[in-house]
């Protein structure tokens, strides 16, 4: 458009309206702001949000001294190193040349992906492995971040990308698409929390009842009970994040028996660092539950080991009091993010509560109190009341905004649900899209459709902080966390702070598909 043009329509006035100021305010091109400075302004509108646009700016690798940045540029390749020592020490106590050759090819890929990270490539579809999920990875990469590299692309994407790359390292070998490398890791810090784990197996195993040798009690008085167990299982739940394999790699068995002490003095002393706590309103929930029809809870789980036997422990109690009939637990089809639970580690730990040696110096009376525990759930699973699956969405790297259109049928299942329970920060990171919202933003804001589509179920997210996207602090929430970014560097890293917040929904409603 000519500066001639442009002078014509400004001069322009309503037929009869004269205007004088506008007569010398000619508009010239070089009045039009430059579009270097025509900023995006933020939530985005929900048609102008997709995987590389997340409704607050998205948090990038190359973003400096950021945890992006250390976990693009350090971390995921110390994992990664760590990962072909594992594959190393499997190919070091095999005997078949045929397994050996078609290992030390996994580890060639991996090696690759290592150069690959380290040197910023570029994001390439995901070879046909011939699984199910290549082409829901391949259409992301191509709508969202072609050209893009490891470090300008969302982290979010490029760190579950990564995961993916990881797992095509095997699945294109003959005999190791199964293979975990970090199956070893997870099963020995299980070993190791030996403290937190008799600690609980002893209070907990013998079935809950109220003490009969006390005087009867009221119904209000019993509710009340139950109460008080109920906080003190969540947060027990919640501090099971804290142990986090890909954060914790270096931590000494005293740091960690540190992280996982559950006893009442710490649990009080620790509730002040939930920095946005709904937990009231979730015991009213699950109250609710119990008056109506005994529902159904489902936990999409994080960790493997320490935090899925807390996991448990509540969902056993949910179960006992009756405030649930079902569990549904959504674990990872493959090894994901170091320690998350895939169906092995699932059958792992029910397995060796019952039948394992995992824990020499134990006596007989704790070892017996996790097998009894052990044989419970197992029982439970038999019986239909604990369900584990694993539906392919959880490893994609679509955040739950696009759970609804990408995984319909998930959509569905999720919204029979009474309470949906998303453990740990990479899943909060997926239900707020993992971006710079500021700390005030609602929860139900936050996480988009999950709570605002027509028969969304109650969700709530419990989690440890471990990374950048903090919401739902309420009104307060930015001198919350600018105090905190004053005095505590690194508190949104450290996992000592935390969040339990609850949105309430849709529930009922017809779920509708665009
Ligand atoms: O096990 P969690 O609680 O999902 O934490 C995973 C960790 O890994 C990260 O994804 C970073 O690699 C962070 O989100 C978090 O610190």
């Amino acid at each position: 458009m000519s500066g001639d043009i442009l002078r014509s329509f400004s001069q322009s006035s309503a037929p009869g309206v004269k205007s004088p100021t506008l007569e010398k305010k000619a508009l010239h091109l070089s009045h039009l702001p430059d579009r270097t400075d025509v900023k995006p302004s933020f939530p985005r509108t929900p048609g102008s949000v997709d995987p590389n646009n997340p409704p607050w700016p998205a948090f990038r690798g190359y973003h400096t001294y950021s945890f992006a940045n250390a976990t693009m540029g350090v971390r995921l390749p110390t994992i990664l190193s760590k990962a072909i020592q594992d594959a190393l020490l499997t190919v070091n106590a095999l005997s078949s040349e045929d397994l050996i050759k078609d290992l030390l090819e996994c580890v060639k890929r991996m090696e690759q992906l290592k150069a690959e990270l380290e040197g910023n490539g570029m994001l390439r579809p995901i070879k046909d492995d011939g699984e199910a999920d290549v082409a829901l990875w391949n259409k992301e990469v191509a709508k969202y971040f072609l050209g893009k590299d490891f470090m300008n692309a969302t982290w979010l994407f490029a760190e579950a990308y990564k995961y993916r790359r990881l797992r095509e390292c095997f699945t294109l070998s003959k005999h190791w698409a199964d293979y975990d490398v970090f199956f070893r890791q997870k099963c020995d810090t299980f070993s190791r929390s030996s403290d937190a784990v008799f600690e609980l197996s002893m209070r907990f195993a013998e079935p809950f009842q109220h003490d009969l040798t006390k005087k009867p009690m009221s119904q209000s008085e019993m509710l009340e009970a139950e109460k008080l167990v109920f906080h003190e299982l969540t947060q027990i739940c919640l501090w099971g994040n804290s142990t986090d394999l890909s954060l914790l790699i270096n931590m000494t068995e005293e740091q960690i028996k540190s992280l996982q002490s559950t006893g009442g003095d710490h649990l009080a002393e620790t509730e002040k660092n939930i920095l946005g706590n709904h937990v009231e309103q979730l015991w009213d929930l699950v109250k609710k539950m119990k008056d109506k029809t005994r529902g159904r809870v489902d936990f999409v789980l994080d960790n493997a080991g320490f935090e899925l036997y807390c996991d448990c422990v509540y969902a056993d109690f949910l179960v006992q009091l009756g405030f649930a009939s079902q569990i549904r637990f959504h674990g990872k089809r493959y090894p994901w993010f170091v320690s998350d639970v895939t169906k092995k580690d699932w059958e792992w730990l029910l397995n060796t509560m019952v039948y394992g040696y995992l824990f020499p110096e134990a006596s007989e009376i704790e070892r017996e109190s996790l097998r009894k525990m052990g044989q419970r759930w197992k029982e439970y699973e038999r019986q239909g009341i604990w369900v584990y699956e694993q539906h392919p969405f959880w490893c994609t790297g679509y955040t739950f905004w696009d759970l609804l259109n990408e995984a319909p049928d998930l959509f569905l299942h999720l919204s029979k649900s009474d309470l949906v329970i998303f453990k740990g920060d990479l899943n909060h990171r997926k239900l707020t899209y993992d971006c710079a919202a500021p700390a005030p933003t609602p929860f139900d804001q936050a996480i988009g459709s999950m709570a605002s589509a027509a028969g969304a179920p109650p969700v709530c997210s419990i989690r440890t902080i471990k990374s950048d996207v903090v919401v739902g602090l309420g009104p307060n929430g930015d001198d919350v966390a600018a105090k905190l970014d004053q005095n505590e560097d690194g508190w949104k890293i450290s996992g000592k702070y935390a969040v339990i917040l609850l949105s309430q929904g849709r529930p009922g409603e017809k779920v509708r598909f665009t």
